[in-house]
């Protein structure tokens, strides 16, 4: 790969970070169900969420697949709780009192750092085939026509909390295809970064666990190595 473990996150600057309780939120909604299984009273507590989707670009010019590196707050945080709860600065029930967090005792950026498929929320009410087209376009920079847009796969992710339907697309694009930087939308302020992986290196990553990877992202390469592969070097 390009980039190695050592300098990940090299010039990523993650600072007051702060925890605040969630009034209300335009991407979740958390809830308590209440039911009745076979004569038992049970609770379970859930997060409604959007469904989402992603799309696997083959670059056949390359021969690479084209995925992003991005930060993510949730990865950041779990790594953070885990060393203020070592330290004893911190319990579960006390999350919302982390109001300041002193910068020494941040974790480094590139424990926020996670190796994705272009991936997007349906937050729009639009076909899946055009989000997943202007993922592609916003986050990687590639102009990729509808027809090569192919669905292989869906699945309900998170299922003990949000069961969010997930589906998986996949494009082969070239270079001529590639017309923008990516990057993700500066009105989102999102921060992504293209990387294009050899097959070596795509097989390589599905079991690095230096690096931080959706399931998704695995199960994609895992279907491309066992099922578009083959057919295109036949
Ligand atoms: O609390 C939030 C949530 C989202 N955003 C914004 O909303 C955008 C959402 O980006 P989008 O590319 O649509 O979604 P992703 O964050 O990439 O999430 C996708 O990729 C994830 C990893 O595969 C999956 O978990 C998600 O379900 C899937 O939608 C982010 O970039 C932010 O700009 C915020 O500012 N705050
Ligand atoms: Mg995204």
């Amino acid at each position: 790969m390009a980039d190695n473990a050592a300098n990940l996150g090299e010039g990523l600057r993650i600072g007051e970070v702060s925890f605040t309780p969630i009034q209300s939120s335009p991407y979740i909604a958390p809830y308590r169900m209440k039911f009745i299984q076979n004569d038992k009273k049970r609770v379970w507590d859930c997060v409604k969420a959007h469904d989402s989707l992603s799309i696997l670009l083959f670059n056949t010019s390359t021969k690479e697949l084209v995925i992003v590196k991005q930060f993510r707050p949730a990865v950041y945080a779990r790594k953070l709780f885990d060393k203020l709860e070592k330290e004893g600065t911190m319990d579960l029930s006390k999350l919302s009192e982390l109001t300041e967090i002193k910068q020494d005792s941040l974790c480094n950026s590139r424990e926020g750092i996670t190796y994705e498929v272009c991936a997007g929320l349906v937050d729009k009410n639009k076909p899946l085939e055009e989000i997943a087209q202007s993922e592609a376009w916003e986050e990687c920079g590639y102009r990729v026509p509808l027809e090569n847009i192919k669905k292989f796969n869906s699945y309900l992710s998170s299922l003990g909390l949000s069961a969010t339907k997930h589906t998986m697309f996949y494009a082969e694009v070239t270079n001529e295809m590639r017309v923008g930087t990516g990057g993700g939308l500066t009105t989102e302020q999102e921060e992504i970064e293209v990387l294009h992986l050899s097959l070596g290196a795509a097989r390589h990553l599905l079991w690095d666990e230096t690096r931080f990877k959706s399931c998704g992202l695995c199960l994609a390469i895992t279907w491309f190595l066992t099922t578009q592969d083959m057919k295109l070097y036949d």
